[in-house]
C-alpha cells in the first residue's frame, strides 16, 4: 500500500484522450499536485491509501476548462456598454472607462471577481491580456488558479506604460519575475494588428523565438479590420503577419472570423493556433469563425471566453454548446463539431495552444491534477447515455461542485476554499457605485 495525498472516486471519468474514452467505475489517485494514476477503483483501492479519500455517486470527473482568451479586470465593466458593434464598443465606451477607472485597485478586484466566476463554473486556466498583468498574475498566484499572463502592447499610453517600449520592457520584467512559477507562464500579447505598428510587432517575434513564448493576439475580428489593413497597408492583417514572421505554432489568433480558404490553408501550413470566442463573435455581430474547416485543415482551436464587458460571462459550457451548435449551421452539417471534439477545444486544445500539454489538459499519469466533478445526478441531466453528451448539450457551469488546480482543492461541494466571497461581492458593490455616479452624477437615488 502506498500512501498518497487524494484519491477520487466517480462513476464517469472522462480523461480526453485520442480515443474519446469514457472510463466507467475508474478512480484517479494523485499525489504531490500529480495524477499518478487512473485505473478501475478496485485496484486503486489495493495498490493506494490516501489521505483524502472522496467518492462521487452521480458525477464525471474530467479536466479542468482552460479559457484561451480573457481580459479578466473586465468584469468590473460588465454591462457598462452593450449592443454596440466592436469599434464603437471600444472607441466610445471602453477606451474611455478604461482610461478613467484603471488602476492597480481596479485590476486586483476585477480579476478576484473573474477568477471566483472562473473557478466556480470549471476554468483551471485562463489566458489573459490586461493592463497591469503583474497585479492579475499575483492575484491568480494567490487564489490558486492557473495563469497565462500577457505582457501586453498597444500603439497607445495608458496609466501603465508610456509607450511601446515601456509596454515591452515591463512585459520582460514580468517575465522574469515568474520564470519559475508552477502556475503562472507568461505570453506575449500584442493587441491586435490595427493597434501596433510594425516595429513594435518585428520586436516581438523575435522576443518570441528567443524566449520561446506563445503570442497571444486578436486577429480578424471583424470586416472593418480586414477593410482598414486594405487602406493602410494594402494587404489582409493575416499576410502582414506572415511577412512580420508571426505565424508559427507559437501564435494564438483569437477571433478569425474573416478567413479565406487559402487563409486556412496558410494557419494549417504554419501550425498557428485558433483561439475561438464564440460568444464574444456573436455578440458584437462580428462573423463567424468557420472551425469545421480548420478542423478539416488540421488547425488546433482552442475556446475563449474573451472579456464579461463583450460575452458577458465567463462561461466554457456556453462557449462549448455555442461553438458547436454555430459550426453546424455555419457548415450546413450537423456532423461537424461532435460532442468529443467541444470538449478537446474547451481543454486539451487550449493546453496545446499555450505550449502546455505535457502539463495539463487531460487527466492522464504524470499531468497536473486539474480536475474537475461535474454532477449529472439532477433531472436536468437525466437519463444519462452519454456523460460528455450531457456536459456539452445539457449541463451548465452551476453542476460544477468540485475543482482542483495541481491537486490543491479549490472549490469544496459549491465552496470557495481560497477566496472570500462576500468580500468579492462588497469590493464588486463599491466599484458598481462608483462608476454609476460618474455616469450619471445627478440622477436622483431611488432609495
Ligand atoms: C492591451 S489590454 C487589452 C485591450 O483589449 C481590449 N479588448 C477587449 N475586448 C476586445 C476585443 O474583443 N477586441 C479587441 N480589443 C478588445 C480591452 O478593452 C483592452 O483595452
Ligand atoms: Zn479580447
Amino acid at each position: 500500500m502506498q500512501n498518497i495525498d487524494t484519491i477520487i472516486q466517480a462513476p464517469w471519468i472522462i480523461p480526453i484522450t485520442p480515443d474519446d474514452q469514457v472510463l466507467e467505475g475508474y478512480s484517479l489517485a494523485i499525489h504531490q499536485g500529480r495524477i499518478i494514476d487512473c485505473a478501475p477503483t478496485e485496484k486503486i483501492k489495493t495498490y493506494y491509501q490516501g489521505q483524502n479519500q472522496i467518492e462521487f455517486s452521480q458525477h464525471a470527473l474530467m479536466p479542468g476548462f482552460i479559457n484561451a482568451h480573457t481580459h479578466s479586470p473586465m468584469s468590473l465593466l460588465r454591462g457598462l456598454a452593450d449592443d454596440l458593434p466592436l469599434m464603437e464598443w471600444l472607441n466610445d465606451h471602453i477606451w474611455p472607462a478604461e482610461a478613467k477607472w484603471i488602476s492597480e485597485t481596479f485590476i486586483r478586484d476585477g480579476a478576484l471577481l473573474a477568477i471566483a466566476e472562473m473557478l466556480r463554473g470549471g476554468i483551471t486556466c485562463f489566458n489573459d491580456m490586461y493592463f497591469f498583468p503583474e497585479v492579475v498574475a499575483q492575484v491568480a498566484a494567490e487564489t490558486g488558479i492557473r495563469a497565462v499572463i500577457g505582457m501586453i502592447t498597444i500603439d497607445f499610453p495608458s496609466v501603465w506604460a508610456k509607450n511601446p517600449q515601456d509596454y515591452i520592457r515591463k512585459g520582460l520584467e514580468l517575465n522574469n519575475k515568474y520564470q519559475n512559477h508552477p502556475l503562472i507562464k507568461t505570453a506575449l500579447a500584442p493587441h491586435a494588428p490595427y493597434t501596433v505598428s510594425d516595429k513594435s510587432l518585428m520586436q516581438i517575434a523575435i522576443l518570441a523565438k528567443e524566449l520561446h513564448l506563445p503570442v497571444h493576439m486578436h486577429i480578424h475580428e471583424t470586416e472593418d479590420e480586414i477593410n482598414q489593413s486594405l487602406t493602410q497597408y494594402g494587404i489582409r492583417p493575416l499576410e502582414r503577419l506572415q511577412r512580420l514572421e508571426l505565424l508559427s505554432p507559437q501564435l494564438l489568433a483569437v477571433h478569425m472570423t474573416q478567413l479565406t480558404n487559402e487563409e486556412i490553408q496558410i494557419i494549417a501550413a504554419k501550425g498557428a493556433h485558433i483561439v475561438h470566442c464564440p460568444e464574444s463573435n456573436l455578440k458584437l455581430a462580428n462573423g463567424f469563425c468557420p472551425i469545421a474547416k480548420l478542423y478539416q485543415a488540421g488547425v488546433n482551436i482552442a475556446l475563449g471566453t474573451d472579456s464579461a464587458a463583450s460575452n458577458n460571462d465567463l462561461d466554457m459550457f456556453t462557449e462549448m454548446r455555442l461553438a458547436t451548435l454555430l459550426a453546424k449551421t455555419v457548415a450546413h452539417d450537423a456532423k461537424v463539431i461532435t460532442v468529443n471534439q467541444a470538449l478537446r477545444m474547451a481543454t486539451l486544445n487550449g493546453a496545446k495552444a499555450l505550449g502546455l500539454e505535457q502539463e495539463i489538459g487531460s487527466l492522464e499519469i504524470g499531468k497536473a491534477a486539474d480536475i474537475i466533478a461535474i454532477d449529472l445526478g439532477k433531472l436536468e441531466t437525466q437519463p444519462i447515455y452519454n456523460p460528455a453528451s450531457q456536459i456539452v448539450y445539457a449541463a451548465s457551469r452551476d453542476k460544477v461542485s468540485d475543482v482542483w488546480i495541481a491537486g490543491q482543492q479549490v472549490i469544496k461541494k459549491y465552496q470557495f476554499i481560497t477566496l472570500d466571497e462576500s468580500f468579492i461581492l462588497s469590493n464588486t458593490k463599491t466599484w458598481e457605485k462608483k462608476i454609476k455616479e460618474a455616469k450619471n452624477p445627478y440622477e436622483r437615488k431611488i432609495s
